[in-house]
């Protein structure tokens, strides 16, 4: 019999003034994708192979054990499934097989094949993608080492071509070049796409990518010359293996170089790449990549946080009164809902982003790598902007439940320990934002010689002269708002750029008056990525998917998601001179009376990102609400209750217990 829901969240769901399906079918592309997504979901969900142990019950070793079985079972499966198309994979893989949490294979498929494809010739393609999608061989991408991750033209280890013999020879020169961090290298790789200096006749050549076949594949030791192992525990991403690697004169042959834009002939002749930066070519994907990662994982947050919050009842508001819902506290909301509206904002980021990504990638494809920089800015600024949020807002989320939400019951844990890492990883978030403020200066000092910009940055140089001070607008009104982001970024652009030629003129050099700058620079960047952010949101909520109802509420969510970001920002925009005092005290009441206008919609607001439980993996989430239940069926089930008396009693506590009593 299906479990009763909670009457509280029934209550809620009737409540509702939109339809969430209308919602859901918009972020996942249609009804048609809505239909697969779930199925797909539910086939793995349901799948008693991929079965186990809650995973916060278990040591790191079984965590990765677990996570390799079913890596292997999930390309066995896919296969015969035949799911190919990416999104689909997401669904059952990502999402149903391993709730996002981190496997041995990640890095052999959201980098090493991606790279093989991009940078491989197409001999090399022939020779190892085969190997590669079929999982005869299983590889990572291992560029940082333990003293370099940011700084890629400061990597240590070394491939020295030896036109003799026509290879190149790999080599760990000093303790820091040892490669650290690498995802799944410390036990599952055998093979690694390698970043190293290249060096041909005594002459560097910087980072390039190779293949490297690390262990044998026969037994999977390390081969003579390989170093590899595990670098131990982290914060989270237990079930991936991190790992070191060194080098003593490991030979490789030639065509092991990935060679599809710059190439080293036989007799060492160095052929240049049309850009030095195509072999960063990954990393940008990646990026792209990690701004849904973001908004997927803020996104299930904010879903455990105002669920919980709807079913859980504390104090007393008015005297003698039920407890209410503590979701009906306004500083709750004003807790849950801006980041419920960031969610949003991110997934439609995340949307645009792989849409620019792909178009890019196809033009860069046919030879026009013009927009290499566009991309490599947006893909910064976007990953490190949601990244930067979604930590913000899960740790948020977790306050927001109190006490439950501290306990690994509640799931907001684990999203935190395995997403976190995304302001770190693929660039750290800090050095991206200033790869974004480089781009924006270099646009500006463009827009100042008259010259065309790019898209994403033609505002640059059509920015309005600020209105009469002390001129009201209406806040509410998105246009406004898109008008106000704009002026605010194109402001502390141009502010940085003054910043820095102030700093010249005062004697600094380029890289002193750059790092004099940067706390500003940054700040642009930042500036320019939430005008992106904003103005995309406010893009998508004509979208034909949406009746007026759905559309009602997303426009709120923007609106909050705008003002919350004027209000948090409010120094800037006042600084501006392009909102008012009067502006930002109107934006204040505005975003309560959205918040008060909102809350009946929250839970069908989490409802449309269509999670399921499975994939929440959260006792304080479930659809059902029915949350006291199973918080004490979870505790029960943990390994210290498998006893009623621990064995560690009988070895520590009774004989500690017995002597102070005969001390008595
Ligand atoms: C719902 C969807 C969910 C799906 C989720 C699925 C997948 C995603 C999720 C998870 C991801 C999984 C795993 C991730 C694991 C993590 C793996 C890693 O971390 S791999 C290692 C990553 N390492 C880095 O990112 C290193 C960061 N450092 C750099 O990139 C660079 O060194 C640098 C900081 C950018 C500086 O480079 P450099 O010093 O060489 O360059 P500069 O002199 O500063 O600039 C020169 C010039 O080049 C431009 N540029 C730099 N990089 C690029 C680039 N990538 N593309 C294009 N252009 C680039 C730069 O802007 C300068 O231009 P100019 O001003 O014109 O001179
Ligand atoms: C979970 C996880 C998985 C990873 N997986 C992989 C992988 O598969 N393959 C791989 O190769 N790597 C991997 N990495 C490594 C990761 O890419 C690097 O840690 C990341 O690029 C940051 O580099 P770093 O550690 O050198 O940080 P650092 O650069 O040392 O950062 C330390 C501080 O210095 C500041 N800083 C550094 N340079 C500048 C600058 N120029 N201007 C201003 N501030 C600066 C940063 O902002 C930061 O605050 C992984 C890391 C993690 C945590």
């Amino acid at each position: 019999m299906a479990a009763k829901m909670n009457p509280d969240l029934k209550k809620e769901r009737e409540g509702a003034s939109f339809d969430p399906e209308k919602i859901t079918n918009l972020l996942y592309g249609g009804p048609d994708r809505v239909t697969s997504k779930r199925e797909l979901e539910s086939l793995a969900l349901n799948d008693p192979d991929f079965q186990h142990e809650d995973l916060n019950f278990m040591s790191r070793e079984q965590q990765y054990e677990t996570q390799l079985k079913k890596s292997i079972l999930v390309v066995q499966k896919q296969k015969e499934l035949g799911i190919v198309d990416q999104m689909d994979l997401h669904s059952y893989s990502y999402n149903g097989v391993f709730q996002s949490m981190s496997g041995p294979f990640g890095l052999h498929t959201s980098m090493f094949l991606p790279t093989l494809r991009g940078q491989g010739t197409d001999e090399q393609k022939a020779k190892w993608l085969k190997m590669a999608e079929e999982y005869a061989i299983i590889g990572t991408y291992a560029q940082t080492e333990m003293g370099h991750g940011t700084f890629l033209r400061g990597l240590e280890t070394t491939s020295t071509y030896d036109p003799q013999t026509q290879e190149f020879i790999l080599n760990t020169p000093t303790l820091t070049g040892t490669k650290w961090w690498p995802g799944c290298l410390g036990k599952t790789s055998n093979y690694c796409v390698l970043m190293a200096q290249l060096y041909i006749h005594g002459k560097s050549y910087g980072p390039h990518p190779f293949m490297v076949q690390i262990r044998s594949l026969q037994d999977h030791k390390p081969l003579p010359g390989v170093t590899v192992g595990d670098i131990g525990p982290k914060f989270g991403y237990q079930g991936n293996d991190n790992g070191f690697l060194r080098f003593d004169n490991v030979r490789i042959p030639r065509d092991n170089m990935l060679m599809k834009y710059s190439r080293v002939e036989p007799d060492g002749t160095y052929v240049k790449p049309p850009s030095s930066k195509l072999a960063y070519g990954t990393m940008v994907r990646v990026r792209s990549m990690i701004v849904g990662e973001a908004s997927e994982s803020l996104s299930k947050a904010v879903t455990i946080a105002i669920r919980y919050s709807c079913v859980r009842r504390q104090s007393e508001m008015k005297p003698g009164h039920p407890e209410p819902q503590v979701l009906d506290y306004v500083t709750q909301q004003y807790k849950l809902f801006p980041f419920l509206a960031a969610a949003y904002a991110f997934v439609f980021a995340s949307r645009t982003m792989i849409f620019v990504y792909f178009q890019s990638m196809a033009k860069i494809s046919s030879g026009d790598i013009t927009v290499l920089p566009e991309l490599h800015a947006l893909s910064s600024g976007l990953k490190s902007l949601s990244s930067w949020v979604m930590n913000a807002g899960i740790e948020e989320c977790r306050m927001a439940c109190g006490g439950h939400g501290y306990s690994h019951a509640s799931g907001i844990p684990s999203i935190y320990m395995e997403h976190t890492p995304a302001a770190t990883y693929e660039g750290e978030n800090t050095v991206l934002m200033l790869q974004t403020a480089r781009y924006l200066m270099k646009s500006y000092n463009q827009s100042m010689q008259g010259e065309k910009l790019a898209d994403s940055v033609a505002y640059l140089s059509g920015v309005q002269p600020v209105p009469a001070a002390g001129r009201t607008r209406n806040v509410l009104d998105l246009g406004v708002l898109i008008e106000a982001y704009q002026h605010r970024a194109a402001r502390l652009v141009h502010e940085a750029a003054l910043q820095l030629r102030n700093e010249r003129q005062a004697g600094k050099d380029q890289p002193d008056a750059w790092n004099a700058a940067s706390v500003d620079l940054v700040k642009a960047a930042k500036a320019h990525s939430q005008y992106f952010v904003v103005k995309n949101f406010a893009g998508r909520l004509t979208d034909p998917a949406l009746d007026s109802a759905a559309q009602a509420v997303l426009t709120r969510l923007c609106q909050l998601y705008a003002l919350h970001g004027v209000v948090d920002n409010s120094g800037d925009f006042l600084e501006d001179d392009y909102l008012t005092g009067t502006d930002i005290r109107q934006a204040r009441r505005h975003i309560n009376a959205l918040m008060a206008k909102l809350r009946p919609d929250a839970v069908a607001l989490v409802d449309a990102f269509d999670f399921p439980d499975g994939i929440l993996n959260s006792v304080l989430g479930r659809y059902d609400g029915n949350v006291y239940e199973h918080l004490l069926e979870w505790a029960k089930a943990s390994p210290l209750n498998k006893t009623d008396v621990h064995e560690s009693y009988h070895k520590y506590l009774k004989p500690f217990l017995e002597a102070n009593r005969a001390k008595l």
